[in-house]
């Protein structure tokens, strides 16, 4: 069977990984109208019957880092349904598997990280940035076709950029919202956060070269990156553990209307108080590199340094999230946040 006809058939994710067959794209509908388009290899863009002014655009990627897999074994579950006519999305959607080259190794990228990628187009002379390349291209165009909802109260755009962590969390599932100049954390994408037991949201408040920020800053998308549990082998990840994402994600893609509103319960927010980024070689922190997601740190304590440079804990205490003194020079090492509590349409209030 050609790749295509397996995408055809549901299995978006073993066609994508299939490296030994030569990519072919098609187009093709489905007896309710549900049209789809196979673009390039792990790029997918699913249409409903019928474009109203109620219609969402809304990307799902997964596999940024080739090693996150649990969110890719959810995309091929919801992908397969879809594809086989037994789930019928209400809105226009880009499925992505992003980095078959990576996942195929188990590894988080081949030459660099490419959620590093974003900030704009890249020299192509490596794997991850041919394929940032690729995937900023085809967000352009899916989004360039979403005119007809473009204005409806800025909620029309949505990026969910699925990953999962590498240390221990404070958090199980956890999501950053990248920095924007656009209104992109409105009261809907926080009421699905809820419905979707995130425990926990992140404000960036400073650009980041990552794949949601790309949404967020050109396109206004309700964007976030989403931690989803811990890495694991593809076909290990326990997958009954993000059932209520899972779920919330259903009930996005199926109603035109979001039939839940934010209650501001029980989702912790967090204010992004610094990133810190490697500056040398000598670079280093005062607490193992396994140290847990959100672990706290009272006012004044000895963080990391980095050659003559010290890091100290802020006034108020700060949570470190992502702590990892390998990564490349000049590329974050942490971030470094504080609780905050936000008004309506994810503004953080100042007490
Ligand atoms: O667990 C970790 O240390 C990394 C998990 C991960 O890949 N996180 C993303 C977050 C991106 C963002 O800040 O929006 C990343 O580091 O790329
Ligand atoms: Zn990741």
């Amino acid at each position: 069977m050609s790749s295509l006809d397996r995408v055809k058939a549901g299995e978006f994710l073993s066609a994508t990984l299939d490296m030994d067959s030569v990519f072919v794209g098609g187009e093709w509908q489905l007896q309710s109208g549900v049209s789809f388009q196979l673009r390039s290899r792990g790029v997918l863009i699913i249409e409903p019957n019928v474009i109203s002014r109620f219609t969402k655009s809304i990307i799902v990627s997964a596999g940024v880092h080739g090693d996150e897999t649990g969110p890719i074994e959810l995309l091929q579950q919801l992908s397969g349904e879809i594809l086989k006519g037994l789930f019928e999305p209400a809105h226009r959607l880009l499925f992505i598997i992003a980095h078959p080259e990576a996942t195929l190794a188990h590894t988080r990228f081949i030459a660099e990280n490419m959620n590093r990628l974003f900030a704009h187009r890249n020299e192509p002379n490596n794997i991850d940035r041919k394929i940032a390349n690729t995937l900023q291209q085809e967000v352009d165009h899916f989004y360039q076709g979403s005119d007809i909802a473009d204005v409806q109260d800025g909620v029309s755009r949505w990026h969910l950029d699925l990953h999962s962590a590498i240390r221990d969390s404070a958090h199980y599932t956890f999501a950053v919202s990248p920095y924007s100049a656009y209104p992109t954390r409105s009261n809907a994408l926080f009421a699905f956060l809820e419905q979707a037991e995130v425990e926990a949201v992140l404000l960036s408040r400073a650009d980041s070269p990552t794949f949601s920020w790309y949404s967020a800053s050109k396109y206004g998308a309700q964007a976030l990156t989403m931690e989803l549990g811990r890495v694991a082998k593809l076909g290990e990840n326990d997958l009954e553990r993000l059932s209520a994402f899972d779920c919330a994600l259903r009930v996005l893609l199926q109603h035109e209307e979001q039939p839940y509103s934010w209650q501001g319960s029980k989702l912790i927010v967090y204010k992004v108080t610094r990133t810190i980024t490697k500056l040398s070689d000598d670079f280093n922190f005062n607490f193992p590199a396994s140290q847990a997601n959100f672990t706290f740190f009272e006012q004044g304590c000895l963080l990391g340094q980095d050659q003559d440079k010290q890091y100290f804990s802020l006034e108020g205490g700060e949570a470190v999230v992502f702590p990892n003194p390998n990564v490349a020079l000049g590329q974050r090492a942490c971030l470094l946040v504080q609780q905050a509590a936000v008004t309506a349409e994810g503004q953080i209030k100042v007490v």
